[in-house]
């Protein structure tokens, strides 16, 4: 039983997900696939190209439902979820600001999102349009977009990938600005292991496809305390439990 106080996690239990290819062939995405997240926490999906991520992320937001198993979202999760894909979809005739506003209920349209707009760096950005912006700020106003729900969950699919080391650094940085003042459960797909282990609170990692959990990298030291050493050292002790992923 659930200790009193806690709420439930995000709960997945995939038994099997399979594809069917255009020749015939039946390909198998996904095979006994469990872990949880902790309400609150930031876990990373890590595996590699093609294992299984986004096929999953898909299952949990709902947008394929033909598989066999189970999920559940966190407390408040079920009408609560965000979601940040590669491609930022927004709607190029609308500002940046009313690209954020058109995600809210109609009823908190004009919500104050001031802390919003300065923890992502984009108050001075509000008036431009889609096709002024930079891949870096167009990813910058989808994950606004995203936090100005106030979801209880949010899931991510690899926001940073293809940007420059330094452009993605700046946007981690922002992005665990954001959460943590409004903790969120997250769930966030990536193949960076260093990007997993600046980031996360819990790493999921994956086997090839068809994926399954190879095992779970917890990690208890607050972000403000992984310095450069400490980062080091966190890569060191997951490379003795996962020596080839990189
Ligand atoms: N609609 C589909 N039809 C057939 N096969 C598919 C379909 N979607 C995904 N697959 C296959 O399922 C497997 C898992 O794909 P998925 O996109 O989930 O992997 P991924 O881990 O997110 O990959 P990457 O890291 O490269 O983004 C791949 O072999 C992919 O080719």
């Amino acid at each position: 039983m659930r200790p009193v106080g806690v709420g439930a996690p995000l709960s997945v239990d995939i038994e099997e997900k399979t594809f069917n290819s255009a020749e015939g062939v039946t390909i198998a995405a996904l095979s006994n696939l469990s872990f949880e997240v902790r309400p609150g926490e930031f876990a990373c999906l890590l595996g590699p190209s093609g294992c299984g991520k986004t096929t999953t992320l898909r299952i949990l937001l709902g947008l394929d439902r033909d598989f066999a198993g189970s999920f559940s979202l966190p407390e408040g999760g079920a009408d609560r979820v965000a979601a940040v894909f590669q491609e930022p979809t927004l709607l190029p005739w609308r500002t940046v600001e009313q690209n954020i506003r058109l995600a809210l209920p109609k009823e908190r349209r004009n919500a104050d999102l001031e802390w919003l707009f300065s923890s992502l760096g984009l108050g001075s950005m509000r008036t431009l349009f889609p096709g002024e912006l930079s891949v870096g700020l167009a990813r910058r106003v989808a994950i606004a977009r995203a936090f100005a729900t106030e979801p209880a969950m949010l899931f991510l699919d690899e926001p940073f990938v293809s940007l420059d080391e330094a452009t993605a650094e700046r946007l981690r940085y922002m992005l665990l600005s954001v959460w943590s003042s409004r903790p969120t459960t997250v769930l966030m797909v990536t193949h960076n292991l260093r990007e997993a282990i600046m980031l996360s609170d819990r790493i999921v990692v994956l086997s090839p496809r068809p994926a399954h959990v190879r095992g779970i990298f917890d990690i208890k030291l607050p972000r403000q305390y992984r310095n450069p050493q400490i980062m080091s050292d966190l890569l060191r002790s997951f490379h003795v439990r996962f020596p080839d992923v990189n």
